[in-house]
């Protein structure tokens, strides 16, 4: 329990105007110096969740709890939010006139100047935005403005970074790196990371700890690689890894047995082969995906997808021979 961080039991929060949307009965806990990534589609409650967690919405049921003190609501505090947490909101809420340096060094007291400029100093370091400090927060890119406003949540010993989208601004380029740098600063500085994000590319690669939510509900959490092969939802394999889902009907048709409903498998734990037998597809279509192409295969009317990492080596009309090595059935 010492290593518990937050911990969010039971939490409910519906809004009135929509009388749907927000958060129901939301349970989980999230250890010290661990990235979090909370997935879900636009609308699931992501946001919602996120901002209750900093105490800036009124939630209707349930606790949220940094460390053993209670998360108060904005009903309760002057100034809605948390001491020892900060939210980077979409719109980084940065002064665009004034110049990086200034921007994140305004979070610490003048009290001691010498530690003003080290902290400031380092932690735009550690963000790799050094050169960056003399230019005015207007003259950035969005994702050079994305470091600033992180490192400016970051200086004044932030224990928990809540980061709203945070890839939302940058190319995709730029995102794996940026991603890179959050996942090391968060190792090197032991901050507790909660980010938010549509992508779940973003949860695998950076995450310790992957919430899966939709509709308002948390799915699944835990770490990302037992989610990804032990789902407990269809939806949840599908957002993760674009799995192929097929009906009992259906994946009887192409030879898969089920007692279930659905039978439910990702492409790369269906294996290609040239053999001719009786588990024969056509190649409907070859899709491009760089090193590798993804093909669409039909079979008694049924279509899947399956991964060809020998690029080219089928292609459309062939017929090829699928052994789906392993399926999950819900
Ligand atoms: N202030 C509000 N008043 C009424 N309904 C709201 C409000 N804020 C959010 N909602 C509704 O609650 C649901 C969840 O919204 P939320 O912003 O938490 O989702 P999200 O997963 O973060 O989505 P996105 O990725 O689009 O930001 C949505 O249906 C939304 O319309």
């Amino acid at each position: 329990m010492s290593d518990t961080i937050i911990s969010v039991k039971n939490v409910t929060k519906q809004y009135q105007a929509t009388q749907a949307g927000g958060i129901k009965n939301i349970s989980f806990e999230i250890k010290k110096g661990d990235v979090v990534a909370i997935i879900g589609e636009s609308g699931s409650g992501k946001s919602t969740l996120l901002k209750s967690i900093y105490g800036l919405l009124k939630i209707d049921d349930g606790e949220i709890f940094f460390q053993n003190e209670k998360v108060k609501g904005p009903d309760e505090q002057l100034i809605p939010g948390h001491k020892q947490m900060k939210m980077v909101t979409q719109d980084f809420s940065l002064n665009i006139y004034a110049k990086v340096y200034d921007n994140i060094a305004s979070q610490l007291s003048n009290t001691d100047l010498k530690t003003k400029a080290e902290k400031t100093n380092q932690i735009m370091e550690h963000l790799r935005i050094s050169q960056l400090q003399n230019k005015k927060i207007i003259e950035l890119s969005g994702g050079e403005q994305q470091r600033v406003a992180i490192a400016k949540a970051m200086v004044a010993d932030t224990q928990v970074l809540l980061l709203d989208e945070p890839f939302s601004q940058v190319d995709a380029l730029l995102k794996n790196q940026l991603r890179g740098d959050i996942k090391r600063v968060a190792a090197e500085t032991g901050v507790t990371v909660i980010l938010v994000s549509h992508d779940p590319a973003d949860g695998l690669f950076l995450a310790d700890q992957l919430l899966i939510i939709k509709d308002g509900k948390l799915l699944q959490t835990g770490k990302p690689a037992e989610i990804y092969q032990h789902p407990e939802h269809i939806y949840t394999a599908r957002i993760l890894g674009n799995a192929v889902v097929l009906n009992k009907a259906d994946a009887e048709k192409i030879g898969l047995k089920t007692e279930k409903e659905m039978v439910v498998f990702y492409p790369e734990w269906a294996e290609l082969k040239s053999n001719w037998d009786s588990r024969r597809f056509e190649v409907k279509d070859v899709y491009y995906k760089g090193f590798y192409d993804e093909l669409l295969l039909e079979r008694n009317g049924v279509l899947v997808r399956a991964l060809q990492l020998n690029r080219g080596a089928h292609k459309k009309n062939d017929h090829v021979q699928l052994n789906i090595g392993r399926f999950l059935e819900f």
